[in-house]
């Protein structure tokens, strides 16, 4: 549900590990190119999709019959959209979530948005999530996923139904750390974006990494994740992917900041969706509720919402008052 870059690319795979799939999409351009050009072209150009991977502008349409239902929206408009589909789901779908973000106003996981909305039960719901490009993933590479759920049948299940010859998928029951990984790792990119567009290099970005990680860790042992999982594809995984690479739009976004563009240029120039711009607000206040502090998310806050110029917030972080190295976790 959901034909931006993940949604088609995740299509893609479910349908190369031998499912039969329907896509949802919202556009009508976008579903008649998927279903005769086999491509689409405003997110994936130049990726081409399996003629097996039909797309449809009705959810209903999309959803009858389905085993699994992956949503694949903004993290933000996931509560609007799901609450039209509900009807239609069906009665007893694995509903699995894409999405690497937390909601603004709630501070709820979309796991947590996905129950309520839909009134299900935890075991229906699953999480998939690793450091997996869309477009590398599109074009076959060799990448690694977890797909996590609470019943572990319900995660084999998962693994199963998407697992290819260039796709490994691994187990997990802790669904809380792996969402907090993805969504995290979102707000650390944005800090290292700014980094590489101030001109600082490796070393600079090697250390919001890493202290990035201790402050999704910290957040995670609050919230009872399982602190492994943040050592894993969920977790340094990701962080190091989307961190490293120009295909992040987190990344790219808070480099653009770093390189002197306003906050409104940037916003303009961002065309897809970087998850990590509205959730550094519901993150930070899901850290406060738990006495967990994570300056790095409290950086970007500062930046993106309360005017602080960029180098004031890298003063402060530097400036931070001495600690041990496993301080707080
Ligand atoms: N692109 C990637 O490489 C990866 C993305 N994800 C996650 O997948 C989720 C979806 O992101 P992408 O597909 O990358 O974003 P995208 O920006 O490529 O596509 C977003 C899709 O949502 C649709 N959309 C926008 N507003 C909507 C609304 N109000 N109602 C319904 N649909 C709406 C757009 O038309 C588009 O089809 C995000 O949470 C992201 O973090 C996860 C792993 C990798
Ligand atoms: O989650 C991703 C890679 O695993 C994609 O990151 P961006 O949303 O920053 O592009």
């Amino acid at each position: 549900m959901g034909s931006g870059s993940f949604g088609t690319v995740f299509a893609k795979l479910l349908h190369d590990a031998g499912g039969e799939v329907t896509l949802w999409g919202r556009r009508a351009e976008v579903v008649e190119a998927i279903n005769t050009r086999h491509e689409n072209p405003d997110y994936l150009p130049g990726i081409e999709l399996p003629a097996g991977v039909r797309a449809t502008l009705d959810p209903a349409e999309a959803l009858a019959g389905a085993d699994f239902v992956a949503l694949a929206v903004p993290a933000q408009t996931l509560r609007e959209n799901l609450t039209q589909w509900v009807p239609a789901l069906p009665p007893e779908a694995v509903l699995i979530s894409l999405m690497k973000g937390v909601e603004l106003g709630t501070t709820r996981r979309m796991s947590e948005v996905i129950r309520e909305v839909a009134d299900v039960p935890e075991e229906r719901v699953a999480v998939f999530t690793g450091p997996n490009f869309a477009r590398e993933m599109g074009t076959g590479q060799p990448c690694a996923s977890v797909a996590a759920c609470v019943d572990e049948d319900v995660a084999q299940r998962l693994q199963a139904a998407s697992m290819t010859p260039y796709f490994r998928v691994y187990t997990s029951t802790d669904v809380i750390g792996c969402e907090l990984g993805g969504a995290v790792k979102n707000i650390v990119a944005l800090c290292v974006g700014v980094v590489v567009g101030l001109g600082f290099g490796d070393s600079t970005r090697a250390l919001i990494m890493t202290r990035g990680l201790a402050e999704i860790s910290r957040l995670g042992a609050a919230l009872g994740a399982d602190e492994h999982t943040f050592a894993g594809l969920a977790g340094m995984g990701d962080l190091i992917a989307t961190c490293s690479s120009p295909l992040s739009r987190n990344r790219t976004f808070g480099e653009n900041l770093g390189r002197g563009m306003t906050l409104e240029q940037v916003i303009a120039a961002t065309k897809q969706t970087a998850e990590g711009v509205k959730s550094s607000e519901p993150v930070l206040e899901l850290a406060r509720k738990h006495n967990v502090e994570m300056p790095i998310t409290e950086a970007v806050v500062n930046v993106l919402y309360r005017g602080m110029p960029i180098k004031d917030a890298a003063i402060s972080l530097i400036s931070r008052s001495p600690k041990p190295e496993r301080y707080g976790v």
